[in-house]
């Protein structure tokens, strides 16, 4: 099919390139002209495993192609997906003017019968908007569809090759076979319904993953205070398959682009119908709270914070990816560099992202995770890479000016940390304290 894919963020250049992958051709649009010239010279602007390597294939084998000339996108196009951002706006409502303005100059742009196929997560009745402003913009026929997406960052090729299910939401029955045949290529879970189950099936999802995260998380709260050790308890609680074991990892809670604007805007979704979503609005304030912990726990070890030096080790919301949007370190270093802290800082990707969001004189910025634990008065890990869990702890006690280290997602185990002569602080975990050493001269 030839396809024309609207916005080149992470959902877009991934679907793009998954599409292409799959033997059909695909051209990229973005309005970002500097993001185009990098994609035209084969650097993706975002970092995801494996994009590049799929981009260089597609490309060379002439299905895809990026542009910023979005006329001849749409011109050329069967398909037009659209995933442009919808940020969230300050009542937490979702900001649909990259929808409408996109939507707009596809319609401008169209020179005959298209689907116009929306993947970006949008509230509840936003397709049908869209379709008013085509016909607003067009003397063309189309129709338009919802797709959600539900790929995450940090394995978005993996999840868009092999997702666990694809939801079409569409009124015109006659489109069923076309797009369940062009998804039929991913999977044969296929779930079609209407545009307005569509759009609902993104928001439940995510709010119910989010809720599945505060609960963990509140338990863990629960378990510091009674003794038990979270990590067991949702190892127990997951053997149930009606519960399940993916999403019951307690720490400092959700970030990224997704969670904390999803649930809000769900919120906002069911406020407008003067429905007051009470659980929701709860979990969101778990989540809010949760990633405070790290400040209490490094003033339960240090006491008052002014002058220490504290490492931090990851910057992005997950590992995978250089995302630092909504991620739980942006507040946990405001709250740090407010408290009078210097920090050194570490992460394997997203430190230039992380700069240019934040930029101190207390701050400096470490090439290495072991350059950023030197000399540290204690250390926090907000994002559980893989360079971390394998990172030679027993080295700390030696580098640090005291081996306080304070897991934010539970990432250790109780032997690993065994031996070490650390302080280990974790959530919802006993906490292993060992007689302090005198730093070693090394
Ligand atoms: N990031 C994720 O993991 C994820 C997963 C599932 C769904 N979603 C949803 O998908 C949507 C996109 O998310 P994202 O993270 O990819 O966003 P993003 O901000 O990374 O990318 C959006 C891109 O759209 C471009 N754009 C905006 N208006 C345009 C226009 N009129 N013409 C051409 N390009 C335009 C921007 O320049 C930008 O490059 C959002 O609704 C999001 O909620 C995101
Ligand atoms: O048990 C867990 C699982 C995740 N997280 C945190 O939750 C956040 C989100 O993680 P994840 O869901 O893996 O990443 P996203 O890329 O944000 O993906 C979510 O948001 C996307 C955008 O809507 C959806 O498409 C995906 O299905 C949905 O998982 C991250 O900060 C994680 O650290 C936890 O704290 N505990």
């Amino acid at each position: 099919m030839k396809i024309a894919v609207i916005g080149t963020g992470y959902v877009g250049l991934v679907s793009g390139v998954c599409f292409a992958e799959k033997g059909n051709h695909v051209i990229c649009v973005d309005q970002d002209k500097q993001k185009v010239e990098k994609l035209q010279n084969r650097i993706s602007p975002i970092f995801e495993p494996g994009i590049e390597e799929l981009m260089d294939r597609n490309l060379k084998a002439g299905r895809l192609a990026f542009t910023s000339d979005l006329t001849q996108a749409i011109q050329q196009s069967e398909l037009i997906i659209i995933a442009v951002g919808t940020p969230s706006l300050p009542n937490g409502e979702a900001d649909l003017q990259y929808i409408e303005q996109a939507v707009m100059q596809i319609g401008q742009a169209m020179n005959g019968h298209k689907i116009v196929a929306t993947k970006s997560t949008v509230p509840v009745g936003t397709n049908e908007h869209i379709q008013m402003i085509l016909a607003m913009n067009t003397m063309e026929t189309f129709d338009v569809v919802s797709i959600p997406e539900f790929l995450r960052e940090g394995s978005a090729i993996q999840d868009t090759l092999h997702p666990d299910r694809i939801v079409i939401g569409l009124d015109n029955l006659d489109l069923t076979e076309t797009l369940t045949e062009l998804h039929r290529a991913f999977t044969d879970q296929i779930f079609v319904t209407s545009i307005r189950s569509a759009e609902m099936i993104k928001y439940a999802s995510n709010a119910f993953l989010a809720t599945k995260i505060s609960f963990i998380n509140e338990i863990s709260n629960i378990c510091e205070k009674v003794g038990a050790d979270v990590t067991e308890v949702a190892k127990g609680m997951g053997q149930d398959r009606r519960i399940g074991a993916s999403f019951l990892n307690a720490g400092i809670g959700y970030g990224g682009s997704c969670f904390p604007k999803d649930t809000d805007a769900l919120i906002q979704i069911a406020g407008n119908v003067d429905y007051e979503f009470q659980l929701l609005k709860s979990v969101v304030e778990v989540n809010k709270s949760q990633r405070y912990k790290v400040i209490t726990k490094l003033e339960g070890s240090l006491g008052r914070l002014s002058g220490k030096i504290i490492g931090i080790w990851g910057l992005s919301f997950k590992p995978n990816t250089d995302d630092i949007r909504y991620a739980p370190s942006i507040e946990i270093v405001e709250t740090l560099l407010k408290a009078g802290a210097r920090l050194k800082l570490y992460d394997p990707i997203a430190m230039e992202k992380f700069r240019e969001h934040i930029d101190h004189p207390a701050i400096q910025w470490c090439e290495s995770a072991l350059e950023a634990a030197t000399g540290a008065d204690a250390l926090c890990l907000l994002t559980d890479w893989d360079e971390f869990k394998t990172a030679p702890l027993s080295q700390l006690v030696f580098i640090m000016e005291q081996p306080i280290l304070i897991d934010g997602r539970n990432v250790y185990s109780r032997e690993q940390i065994e031996g070490t002569g650390i302080h280990y602080y974790s959530v919802g975990r006993p906490d292993q304290k060992h007689p302090t050493r005198h730093k070693a001269v090394v």
